[in-house]
């Protein structure tokens, strides 16, 4: 029996609902170019890709703010001066996803679900209007049925909405359900939702180790659960 079917009693769950950044691909390397556009026409030194992949997992807004305030508290951000950075990023995000790539395993982990007939959601933070570009742009754009972005609903993941949406919408139940993510929030919005959670190591959770969070699975690699 497979990882996968063992957290499901001998079956396959009948939905996995996938975060997108830092679980099916690394766009860090985007995400901190813009970054670095945006505290360049602001006279601002770049932060780097290092610093930027602590602060991503709660939407560009959040993002932009952490920027910056050069740390992951931002408390203390001008409302004004960041709604202004949070359109420069946007525009430069806009760009496109050159240096984004899919992260080992995750392709196959797809290619198997989509063999066995289970239903995939992508559930993120990312603004939604990037999320289908993106996938399109790195080969994943034919997976999913449905996608929700950051601001698709009036929250966002650590809340559970838009897991309990996506599970109405396809008519499972918590218990046939799987969130597969890599940081705090995904592992919250997944129990706040009933629903088994599946951790990346690989990904970002802000510089913590996410084994932290108690997952019911933790794999280095999607393929792990083939
Ligand atoms: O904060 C983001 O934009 C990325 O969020 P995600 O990890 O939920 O995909
Ligand atoms: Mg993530």
């Amino acid at each position: 029996m497979t990882a996968l079917a063992r957290l499901f009693e001998g079956r396959l769950p009948d939905l996995v609902m996938f975060d997108l950044d830092g679980t099916l691909v690394d766009s860090v390397p985007d995400l901190a170019a813009a970054v670095d556009t945006m505290l360049g026409r602001l006279g601002r030194p770049p932060a780097g890709v290092e610093r930027v992949r602590d602060w991503v997992g709660n939407g560009a807004a959040v993002l932009v703010r952490r920027a910056l305030a050069g740390s992951i508290d931002h408390n203390g951000v001008d409302d004004s001066q960041a709604a202004d950075a949070l359109a420069i990023f946007l525009e430069a995000y806009s760009g496109g996803h050159d240096l984004t790539t899919v992260y080992p395993g995750a392709l196959d982990f797809l290619d198997w679900l989509q063999d066995n007939a289970v239903r995939m959601a992508v559930i993120t933070n990312k603004p939604q209007r990037f999320v289908q570009p993106l996938l399109d742009e790195v080969g994943l754009g034919g997976y999913f049925d449905w996608l929700i972005g950051g601001d698709t609903l009036p929250t966002q993941k650590p809340d559970p909405a838009a897991l309990l949406h996506v599970m109405g919408e396809v008519g499972v139940v918590a218990g046939q359900a799987l969130f597969v993510g890599d940081s705090r929030n995904d592992i919250l919005a997944a129990r706040a939702a009933g629903v088994k959670v599946v951790a990346v190591s690989y990904g970002y959770n802000h510089g913590e180790p996410i084994a932290a969070e108690n997952p019911d699975l933790l794999v280095d690699s999607l393929s792990a659960l083939i």
